[in-house]
């Protein structure tokens, strides 16, 4: 039986679950793809670490010993970053290598060079991991939404932030504590500031705009915001009013997108959506919405979905749809924002804010509970910083003296997006 060749681009919490899935489920791809499948070798940074692998595989930190000594088929990349990744996934190309990469960062910047790189070369790219973990998403866009228009999307996409989230408010935990777990079962980067601060789920989103829109917004315009700040009493005292605070990616056809914070109830269709799995809701033009959901992180779910892109190599005739038609990049592109918001804020020091809420009808609810106070409110369609912006002056006079940190940052940030 002839052999299908693999070589490894790292060997950490991807690389090393594609190694165990890869071995331990020989027989099942055997049977799928017709030929057995060889880890013929992978590259390391760090030749003295303890490594759980079979003696006959090649370890290297030199990336042309990978390449040269039996030369792979396949090459998978899990070791993260731009550079040396990116020429070496462009070499691995031109040598004749079909890649996969789960690198969502690389991909955001540069997936559309390396796709011309693979077609040139005649070999495939795929990236299914890159994007929302082992849910088959990439796959879905491209093979099932080729008709349909997709004309928005919401979507949580990293699994660490909604983990910490779901577990600061299931466990009552810190924030701190929430993610030395998220780190422990392999779902945050090795550098996690990307995953907290947002810009792990704004690659992801990029990535889906050019597969959707064949473009991506003027990423300067792109609000981001991740789940660093949030306190475990503002999930708590959220709970008790009904909400759980999300995570959300929005894209649309007109390149308008953002990563934000959403308190939303037990009616929106994402609050069930918990621990690591991600989930994006579509609406598409003839097919209405559909909801994929699955686990958005960690060593299994990354390593099916690389797998999953491996195996369809080599089974069918192989769907490469066209670039979509470049959509325009608007030149002031309108951020979409939260449809509800909480204030969390002592009672009696936000009657500027209340009064203004007030004067637009969009106070819904006013609670205290032993976590705190809080306003909620929702914006009727006008985007928050748009309705604070007629009062930018009074309400920055206004939070200047108030006292009340949380009221302060969050005000702030509102007015910091006008
Ligand atoms: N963790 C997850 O759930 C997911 C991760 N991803 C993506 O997968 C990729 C890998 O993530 P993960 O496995 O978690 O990261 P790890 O840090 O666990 O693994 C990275 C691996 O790459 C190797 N490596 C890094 N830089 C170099 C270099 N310059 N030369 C040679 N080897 C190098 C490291 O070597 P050494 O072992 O010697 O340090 C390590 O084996 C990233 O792009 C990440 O964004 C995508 C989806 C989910
Ligand atoms: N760190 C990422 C891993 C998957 O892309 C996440 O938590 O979503």
């Amino acid at each position: 039986m002839s052999e299908v060749k693999v070589a490894l681009l790292g060997f950490g919490t991807i690389g090393y679950g594609v190694y165990t899935n890869i071995t331990n489920e020989q027989n099942t791809i055997q049977n799928v793809v017709k030929q057995t499948v060889k880890i013929t070798g992978a590259l390391i940074r760090d030749p003295h670490k303890e490594r759980s692998i079979a003696k006959d595989i090649l370890l290297t930190t030199d990336f042309h010993e990978l390449l040269a000594k039996e030369k792979p088929d396949v090459v998978i990349e899990a070791m993260g970053g731009i550079e040396p990744t990116l020429t070496y996934i462009k070499d691995a190309l031109n040598a004749g290598c079909h890649v996969i990469s789960a690198n969502k960062d690389l991909i955001a910047r540069h997936g559309k060079d390396i796709e011309e790189i693979a077609k040139a070369n005649n070999v495939f790219f795929a990236y299914e991991a890159s994007v929302g973990g082992g849910i088959p998403l990439i796959r879905t866009i491209k093979e099932l939404l080729q008709f349909n228009h997709i004309e928005q999307i919401e979507a949580i996409l990293n699994g660490t932030s909604n983990f910490i989230l779901s577990y600061m408010r299931s466990e009552k935990a810190s924030f701190e504590d929430a993610l030395e777990i998220a780190k422990a079962k392999g779902y945050a980067e090795p550098d996690p500031t990307n995953d907290v601060e947002g810009y792990d789920p704004f690659y992801k989103a990029m990535v889906l705009s050019n597969l959707m829109y064949g473009a991506q917004p003027h990423w300067e315009d792109v609000f981001v915001e991740g789940i660093s700040k949030v306190k475990t009493d503002e999930l708590l005292l959220a709970e008790t009013l009904g909400f759980r605070l999300k995570q959300f990616v929005s894209i649309n056809d007109a390149l308008q997108v953002s990563v934000g914070l959403h308190f939303v109830d037990n009616t929106h269709p994402l609050y069930g959506v918990e621990g690591v799995d991600n989930a994006i809701r579509f609406k598409a033009k003839t097919l209405g919405f559909l909801t994929l959901q699955g686990p958005g992180a960690g060593a299994n779910a990354t390593s099916s979905a690389i797998i999953e892109d491996l195996v369809s190599f080599y089974t069918k005739e192989k769907v490469v749809p066209e670039v979509p038609k470049q959509t325009r990049v608007p030149e002031n592109a309108e951020r979409p924002t939260s449809t509800y918001t909480l204030l969390f804020t002592r009672e009696d020091c936000c009657e500027k804010l209340v009064d203004i809420l007030q004067e637009n009808g969009a106070i819904l609810q006013r609670a205290s509970s032993p976590y705190g106070s809080a306003l909620l409110y929702k914006t009727h369609g006008t985007p928050t910083y748009q309705l604070l912006a007629q009062y930018a002056e009074d309400v920055a006079l206004y939070s200047a003296h108030v006292t009340n940190e949380q009221l302060y940052t969050r005000t702030k940030e509102v007015i910091s997006t006008i």
